[in-house]
């Protein structure tokens, strides 16, 4: 499988160009990390690459296919706030099993407690809310992970706890995974390759 964004050109509205005939390749079981300085498009292009935002230019394809319109999404993103993430108005049992239903060694590899499952969002931490995101992101289905920020605000502890779950189910499924975060240190550890987004454009 091939997670791929060629000649990529976006903007917000009528606003500066963010990316311009830019070009990125992931493939299956690859960990790749992306750089470059705040507010260069990082986010914006990890989006795209899930199908959350349209390209102005350029496209994206898996497997030289548009990205499903329907469905479970087989790129799969998971951001920096969770509370973001989820319906407030939903049981975490049903965020959960939104897309797939994790195994309950998943959920004990990600340190979710049962009694969480009959909680609301606004009663979990955010680091505990992003265990559930990050549950719900690893379905059987996923073929890409975009991972932006995804534990920048956790403990060093649960950030190592939840990357080594992420990379271990990562290689299982081989699912490819795109890092975006401002640690080097975490990029450098994770990822088997490195990108300069500044570069690209
Ligand atoms: N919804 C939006 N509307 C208008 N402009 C936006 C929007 N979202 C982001 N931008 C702008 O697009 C540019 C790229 O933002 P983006 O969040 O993709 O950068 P980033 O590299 O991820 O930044 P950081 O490292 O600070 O998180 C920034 O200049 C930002 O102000």
């Amino acid at each position: 499988m091939l997670l791929e964004g060629k000649n990529i050109g976006f903007r917000y509205d009528k606003g500066p160009w963010i990316l311009q005939d830019t070009n990125i390749a992931i493939e299956s079981g690859e960990v790749v990390g992306i750089m470059g300085p705040s507010g260069c498009g990082k986010t914006t292009l990890g989006r795209i690459l899930a199908g959350y935002e349209k390209p102005y230019e350029g496209s994206v394809t898996l497997n030289g296919a548009p990205l499903p319109q329907k469905g479970y999404n087989p790129v799969q993103l998971v951001f920096q706030h969770p509370e973001k993430a989820v319906n407030g108005r939903w049981h975490m049992a049903n965020t959960l099993n939104e897309g797939w239903e994790p195994h309950d060694d998943i959920l004990a590899s990600l340190g979710i407690e049962k009694a969480w499952l009959k909680r609301w969002p606004n009663e979990l931490s955010g680091g505990e809310l992003q265990r559930f995101c990050v549950a719900r992101a690893l379905g059987t289905k996923t073929q890409f992970l975009i991972a932006d920020e995804m534990t920048t605000m956790l403990d060093a502890i649960t950030q190592a706890q939840i990357w080594h779950v992420v990379l271990d189910v990562a290689k299982k499924q081989n699912i490819g995974v795109l890092v975006v975060s401002h640690e080097k240190n975490l990029i450098k550890r994770l990822c088997h390759r490195v990108v300069d987004l500044e570069a690209m454009k």
